[in-house]
């Protein structure tokens, strides 16, 4: 993340009291994400991470932080939220959502090897399965209604051949969202953001998932497509490797077998993956907002990936 709101020890002495944490110790604003305004937080009581939220609604943020409290519930590693006196988990601080979280142990793997990947789809699979009895409900806001919303804001910016891709791929997307075999795969809520760098490994140990405030209901294949793409990439050329996509299905199906109609559907759900982070970044390249320490996504990187997966097939499901 970056910091959109500045904040010091000193802004929630009185905040803080709300929560059975003890006394603030230390707040360090934390430099990379891009969404919304985080701080590792020490307490007397131990190690977290507060979160203001810069885009989400008081009305949408429960929906993201009772998935997470439903999950560690059922042993899906991923952080705990912290309530306050009369149970809530989210509060308003400096006029925004702002919540705390258990800090994970571990760092990010940004040289993932085949071992990393297998965990990573295991993890994954359980997490499904987990939610499926999930019972709030809000649909993946950067879906395919954000895409088609999207697309006219940042098209005037682009040279011919990108916005030509942009404008056919958007279409192809339409198409397959309206057909029977996409209409037949398995659903429910999805992390939908599952990148390396929200993902903690202690050595070759998954110790939690993390940032699931892009989550909402959708398809499942859409989720392991966003992992498999970044996961599995070799980050230069956009290139998948083999090894490392097999690695992770594996584990996946291992868990929770894929259904003949995600395999129809696996090809052209690695496109939308592409397709969504093309145009976020786009979006977030175009339409810049103020904030300290924010390190812009290049979009070329999805641009590069969406050709990849129109021009070679990736290894099937199963
Ligand atoms: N629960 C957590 N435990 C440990 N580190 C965390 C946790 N949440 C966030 N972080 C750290 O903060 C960074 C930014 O968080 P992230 O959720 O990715 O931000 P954003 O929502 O802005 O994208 C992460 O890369 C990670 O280092
Ligand atoms: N993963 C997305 C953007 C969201 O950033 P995150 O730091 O919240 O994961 C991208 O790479 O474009």
């Amino acid at each position: 993340m970056a910091v959109f709101t500045a904040l010091h020890l000193d802004d929630i002495g009185q905040w803080i009291t709300q929560f059975p944490l003890g006394k603030p110790l230390a707040l360090k604003g934390i430099a990379s994400g891009i969404e919304n305004s985080n701080f590792f937080l020490s307490t007397e009581r131990g190690e977290y991470v507060l979160t203001i939220f810069e885009n989400l609604s008081f009305e949408q943020l429960p929906f993201y932080l009772q998935l997470m409290r439903h999950l560690a519930d059922r042993g899906v590693l991923v952080p705990a939220p912290i309530a306050n006196a009369d149970g809530e988990l989210v509060t308003a601080l400096q006029g925004k959502p702002a919540a705390i979280v258990s800090k994970l142990d571990g760092s990010s793997q940004m040289a993932p090897q085949a071992v990393h990947c297998a965990a990573v789809g295991a993890m994954l699979a359980k997490m499904h399965l987990a939610a499926q009895d999930f019972p709030l409900q809000q649909p993946n806001l950067r879906g395919l209604d954000w895409w088609n919303t999207t697309t006219p804001l940042v098209l005037h910016h682009l040279d011919d051949a990108k916005a030509h891709l942009l404008r056919a791929e958007i279409h192809f997307q339409d198409a397959f969202a309206a057909c029977d075999t996409y209409k037949a795969i398995p659903r429910g809520p999805v992390h939908a953001d599952l990148f390396r760098n929200n993902v903690m490994f202690d050595g070759e140990q998954l110790t939690g998932f993390f940032d699931f405030y892009f989550a909402g209901c959708d398809t499942w294949l859409f989720d392991v497509a966003v992992t498999v793409n970044d996961w599995c990439v070799d980050l230069a050329t956009g290139v998948l490797d083999t090894a490392r996509v097999r690695a992770l299905l594996d584990a996946y199906q291992a868990v929770r077998p894929f259904t003949h109609e995600e395999q129809t559907a696996w090809q052209p759900m690695l496109r939308a993956a592409a397709l969504r982070f093309w145009l976020s970044r786009l979006y977030d390249y175009y339409q810049p907002r103020e904030a300290e320490m924010l390190t812009p996504h290049d979009p070329t990187h999805f641009e590069r990936i969406l050709r990849e997966r129109i021009a070679t097939p990736a290894p099937e499901l199963f």
